[in-house]
Formats: structure tokens, sequence, C-alpha cells
């Protein structure tokens, strides 16, 4: 079985995602698998430096990420950037999430973790059979961020423009989790629905 997970950015869901890999799931993260495609080596490095210039390397040859960063979200960012980022990037982490999947037949429960899910509904090479979206007030959401990981205003609410909206995620999900509610109360939630997609794969298997 396999579900997608989504959220906008500080909403929870790398946490969600923690649960249900503790819970017996196959955790496979859209974020670290973008981490990996830019390394050094690769072939989106030299991809990306063609496309932006040589300002997006830093001095040992890694991906600036802040220069990056400032380049896609920021306010003087070219209308395109993003896509032109999300095109050499996109179909790369599609083939290594491709590739988790098959080094892990005998996984029972699948979790794809895409924070762009509903920007890429309709061309992402996988089919979910449920898709969670986790959710807090964008207020909230804005203090996480330059609360817990020294992001200014200005950056943590261009982030957020740059993704798709809590209506949008809410339209391809048939799960919603809450993650205003508290920790042990959300916890519990993830709890059920994991034992739903459970029971859910031992119905189709009786
Ligand atoms: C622009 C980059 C270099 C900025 O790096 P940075 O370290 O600041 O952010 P990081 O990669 O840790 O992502 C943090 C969060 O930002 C948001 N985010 C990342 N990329 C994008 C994007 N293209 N559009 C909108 N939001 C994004 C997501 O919510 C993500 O969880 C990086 O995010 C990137 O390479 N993005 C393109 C790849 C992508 O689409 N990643 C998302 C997973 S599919
Ligand atoms: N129900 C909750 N109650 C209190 N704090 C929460 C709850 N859910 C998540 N948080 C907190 O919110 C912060 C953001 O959560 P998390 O890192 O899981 O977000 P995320 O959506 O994965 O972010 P990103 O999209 O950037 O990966 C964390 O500090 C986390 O502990």
């Amino acid at each position: 079985m396999r579900i997608g997970l989504t959220g906008g950015i500080a909403a929870g869901k790398s946490t969600v995602a923690a649960r249900l890999s503790e819970l017996g799931a196959l955790l496979i993260d859209y974020d670290a698998l973008a981490h990996d495609v830019v390394r050094p080596g690769g072939v989106a490095l030299p991809r990306i430096e063609v496309e932006f210039g040589s300002a997006v390397l830093n001095a040992d040859g890694t991906l600036n990420r802040s220069w990056m960063a400032d380049h896609v979200f920021g306010k003087d960012a070219q209308p395109d950037a993003r896509a032109r980022l999300d095109a050499i990037e996109h179909p790369l982490i599609y083939a290594e999430a491709s590739l988790a999947e098959q080094l892990h037949p005998e996984a029972r429960i699948i979790v794809h973790d895409v924070p762009l899910l509903a920007e890429v509904i309709d061309t992402i090479p996988f089919s979910f059979d449920h898709i969670i979206t986790v959710e807090a007030p964008v207020c909230l959401r804005l203090e996480r961020m330059t609360e817990e990981r020294g992001m200014s205003l200005e950056q943590a609410e261009a982030r957020i423009r740059h993704q798709s909206s809590e209506e949008e995620r809410r339209a391809i999900a048939d799960i919603v989790i809450d993650s205003v509610q508290p920790m042990a109360r959300m916890m519990d939630q993830v709890n059920e629905v994991y034992q739903g997609f459970l029971a859910e794969l031992d119905g189709a298997a009786a």
C-alpha cells in the first residue's frame, strides 16, 4: 500500500512521518532525497550551475542552499526560477524514490513524504492508495519557522507563498491530521490511521 504524506512547511509532517516509520512503514523522505540528488559528483549540480550560474556553488563545490533559496523564493527571484530548479531535481528524486521501493519489496506500507505533493500530483509517477495532509494555521507555522529554524519572517512568508494552499492540499487528501491538537492526541490519531491501513491490507488479503 502506497501512502502520500504532505503538509505545508512546518505544519508537522516530519513528526507524523517519524511516527509512521516507528509503527513499521517504509518512509521515503523527499526532502532528504532532494538533498541527496544535489550532492557533489551527482548529475544535478552541474546542470544547476549551467542554469543559475557559478554563484550557486559554495567554494567547496557544494550547493549554496541559502543563495538558491533566495533566488527561488526571495522577492527578487525570477518568476520561473522554481520551475527551472524543480525540472532538474524532481525527475532525479522520483528515480531515487522508485529505487527505494525496489530495495524493500517486503514493505507492506510505504509512505512517500512529499512536501509539494499538491503541486506535483499530476506529474508524480506514483499513484497513492491514501493521501494524508498535516495542517496547522499559517500564523502558527510562521511562528515555528522563525523561532525554531532561524528564518526571518520575510523568508518564512516567501516559502509559504511558493507552496500550495491548505485548501489545495485538502482537495487531494482523504485524511487530514490537525497539528494544533496536543502532540499526544495527534500521535493517537496517527496510530489509528496506521491501524486502519493494516486492517485494509488484511481485509484485502482475506
Ligand atoms: C531551494 C532549496 C535549495 C532550498 O534549500 P533549504 O535548505 O532552504 O530548504 P530544504 O531543502 O531543507 O526544504 C525545506 C522546505 O522548503 C519547502 N520547499 C523546498 N523546495 C521547495 C520548492 N521548490 N517550492 C516550494 N517549497 C519548497 C518544503 O516545504 C521543504 O520541506 C531546496 O529546497 C531545493 O533544492 N528545492 C527544490 C527541490 C524540491 O522540490 N524539494 C522539495 C521536495 S520534493
Ligand atoms: N501537535 C503538535 N503539537 C505541538 N507541536 C507540534 C505538533 N506537531 C508538530 N509540532 C512541532 O512543530 C514543529 C514543526 O514540525 P515538523 O518539523 O514535523 O514540520 P514539517 O511539516 O515536517 O516541516 P517541513 O515541511 O519543513 O519538513 C516541530 O517543532 C514539531 O515538534
